[in-house]
């Protein structure tokens, strides 16, 4: 059984290698014509500057939504070690759930089954460095809108940037979801591991009762069915 630490350092290890190969390998697994998944450049849509940012999204919880073809196998262990990770990052998102329940002053259990089971997608970034950074933009302002984002940063590149208070809707707005963007530094690359986590109970997006019931507070946002907050947050969030 190896420690989460080695798991942590294999993940940062593969995903180095990875997006130091060239090209060529990396499209082995490059993102489909009209898919999400896979190896590429996401974030071309948005207007202005030039994205700067590599990325390979994949889906990896629960097992069955998995395209394995769109993961890479070099290195030759990167499969595994994806695997590893994602079940690492589910245990420490369990873990910090149960936290935030505490915080909240709820059952555990009640925050938690929001989470459990859910999807869990994951984002690798490579940013390499430009020598105009005002001129390319690694990710725009955005917020993450699913439940509970982990970030592993693979090497000590500043870039990620803060910018405001968004809202949360589980927690009726006791954690918030905070804007955020990427930018490019002139002479160092920049690599994340960027992990999502779902959270929705019977397919819907609300605050959750116990919430409420132990702040005997009103609701702050409108109960909405999953898929719909979905195209509403994916519509305006990357913009
Ligand atoms: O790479 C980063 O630091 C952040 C990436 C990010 O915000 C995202 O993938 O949503
Ligand atoms: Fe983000």
């Amino acid at each position: 059984m190896e420690s989460n630490e080695q798991v942590v350092n294999e993940m940062k290890d593969s995903t180095a290698r990875f997006f130091s190969l060239p090209l060529e390998s990396k499209k082995t697994v490059a993102v489909r014509e009209n898919g999400i998944e896979g190896f590429g450049h996401h974030y071309s849509r948005v207007s202005g500057k030039l994205d700067w940012a590599e990325s390979v999204i994949l889906v990896t919880q629960p097992i069955q939504d998995r395209n394995p073809e769109l993961w890479p196998t070099n290195p030759s262990s990167f499969r595994d070690t994806l695997d590893k990770f994602s079940i690492e990052m589910t245990s420490l998102t369990m873990r910090t759930v149960g936290f935030m329940a505490a915080d909240l002053g709820v059952e555990q259990e009640a925050l938690v089954r929001a989470f459990r089971g859910r999807r869990q997608n994951m984002s690798l970034h490579h940013y390499p460095p430009c020598r105009h950074p005002d001129k390319v933009i690694g990710i725009t302002p955005h917020t993450d809108g699913l439940g509970l984002t982990v970030l592993l940063q693979v090497d000590d590149t500043p870039g990620l940037q803060i910018k405001k208070d968004g809202t949360q809707v589980l927690t009726n707005g006791a954690y918030r979801s905070v804007e955020h963007r990427v930018l490019i530094h002139a002479r160092k690359s920049r690599t994340t591991v960027v992990m999502f986590h779902d959270a929705h109970i019977d397919g819907m997006v609300q605050p959750i009762q116990e919430v409420l019931k132990h702040n005997g507070a009103e609701a702050r946002y409108r109960s909405i069915e999953k898929l719909e907050y979905m195209k509403g947050h994916f519509s305006v969030g990357r913009e």
